[in-house]
């Protein structure tokens, strides 16, 4: 074991409120919006099918050409309480919003730079209006901002000389004078989602990342942080030279979930962002050059997400000019429709403590002792699923959570094993069956353990 100064700042998992919130919350929207939503993927002609935010880098192109995108930056179709209303539809409890991505441009009005908001034809503080119209929405907000930072003339990917040394250490109090910005503009923001912190300049500055969490959770109490924010003072990225989890929750599943059965990874909080193209974050205007995930497609990792404990943030690409394309308003659409009446096996749930099984999903509210939900993508050719809990569970009911909640035949097969009979119950895939236990003390379950 290597002795560690700079690493985890407070022991996990958290459970003050403010991470209750964060945990119980499950779904949220990430929106990368900035300068790549012009271009939207094409240059001069010609499409590059890598990821639309990284067109600066996929086509060469300058960084004085790329900037006076700035210029051009006017979404006049931007509305935040649309928006807003959208994420409120579809269900999200939280979103996630790019301050600044790799390519320096910030959506709020900042006195470190020119190279923000004020300086475009848009003038007016955008970042702001979108925290206000989310908040009023009830939905928390936090801020992705990007370390790493192309504009920035003293950004070093590595630091080999004592100018390279000299600049970054400009970067960096640049950097923490514009989180505290942020977080001093911006006092509802809930946390902060660190990102481009993958080089060796980062990894050769953990404490200074140990430090920068501490000061800023000084300011704002309470907030939450994710794990690529952090190296520990080996240059250990999100677990420290020991394997400890750094932040507040482990942000490595991006594009990725886990493996359906995994349990460990249940013992941390975790949150998997994901893309509805397989590699866009940024606006790209054609989406025939990959596959499109679908609604069913999209509800199912959420679910997934939320057996094994994490949060699930799905990613939105707004156009330059401020709306969103009808094929990501018509997955939020179907989405919201599934959330509408099954959101109950989403918030505050989690883990059921039980194997994951071929039919779909177990979770399990954090509220109730005696009731699992079952959330079913796989249905069996028999007809009869096959349900293991754990040993001396007692089945008092299974029922479908769509109305009229019919109920299921039971046939006990061994202790805490059971078939539910499919009933004829027409209801939207993927649908939901509630299973409520007899409680440890009700006298069926004391007459049960005698035989
Ligand atoms: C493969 O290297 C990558 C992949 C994704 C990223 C960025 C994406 O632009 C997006 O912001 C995602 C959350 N982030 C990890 C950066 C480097």
């Amino acid at each position: 074991k290597k002795e560690v100064k700079y690493g985890q700042l407070t022991e996990l998992p958290r459970q003050d409120e403010a991470m209750k919130k964060w945990r119980s919350n499950r779904f949220g929207q990430f929106i990368h919006w900035g300068l790549y939503a012009i271009p939207g993927g094409i240059w001069e002609g010609k499409t590059y099918k890598y990821a639309a935010e990284f067109l600066k880098s996929s086509a060469g192109i300058s960084t004085a050409t790329w900037d006076s995108l700035q210029y051009q930056f006017n979404p006049v179709k931007f509305d935040a309480k649309e928006w807003a209303k959208m994420a409120k539809d579809m269900g999200v409890k939280y979103v996630t919003i790019t301050t600044k991505h790799h390519e320096g441009f910030c959506l709020w009005p900042s006195k470190y730079t020119d190279f923000d908001i004020e300086n475009t034809p848009y003038r007016k503080d955008l970042l702001g209006e979108f925290i206000k119209a989310y908040n009023e929405e009830g939905i928390d907000v936090s801020l992705y901002y990007s370390v790493l930072d192309w504009h920035h003339p003293d950004w070093r990917y590595k630091l080999n000389t004592e100018e390279d040394k000299a600049a970054f250490e400009r970067l960096k109090a640049f950097t923490e004078n514009q989180l505290l910005e942020l977080l001093e503009r911006y006092p509802t923001v809930k946390g902060l989602w660190f990102d481009g912190t993958w080089d060796q300049c980062w990894k050769d500055n953990g404490k200074f990342s140990y430090d920068l969490e501490k000061k800023l959770k000084e300011k704002n109490p309470g907030l939450i942080v994710n794990s690529r924010m952090r190296a520990d003072e080996y240059g250990s990225r999100h677990f420290d030279s020991n394997g400890v989890l750094m932040g507040d929750y482990e942000s490595g599943y991006e594009r990725r979930l886990p493996n359906p059965w995994d349990v460990a990874v249940t013992k941390n909080d975790w949150e998997c962002c994901m893309t509805i193209p397989e590699n866009q974050w940024g606006y790209h205007k054609d989406w025939t050059l990959t596959h499109i995930k679908t609604s069913n497609e999209l509800i199912e990792m959420l679910v997934q997400c939320t057996s094994q404990n994490g949060n699930f943030l799905l990613n939105f690409g707004p156009r330059g000019e401020g709306n969103f394309r009808e094929k990501e308003v018509k997955l939020a659409k179907e989405i919201g429709d599934w959330m509408d009446d099954n959101s109950s096996v989403i918030y505050n749930c989690g883990y059921a403590g039980l194997k994951k099984q071929s039919w779909g999903y177990f979770t399990k509210s954090s509220d109730s002792d005696d009731a699992i939900n079952m959330v079913v993508f796989n249905k069996p050719i028999n007809g009869k699923y096959r349900v293991k809990l754990n040993k001396g569970s007692i089945i008092k009911r299974a029922y479908l959570l769509s109305k009229p909640k019919k109920s299921f035949n039971l046939e006990e097969i061994a202790n805490g094993e059971y078939f539910l009979d499919d009933v004829k119950g027409k209801c939207k895939d993927p649908f939901v069956i509630i299973i409520e236990l007899e409680d440890k003390d009700s006298k069926k379950f004391k007459q049960k353990a005698l035989t």
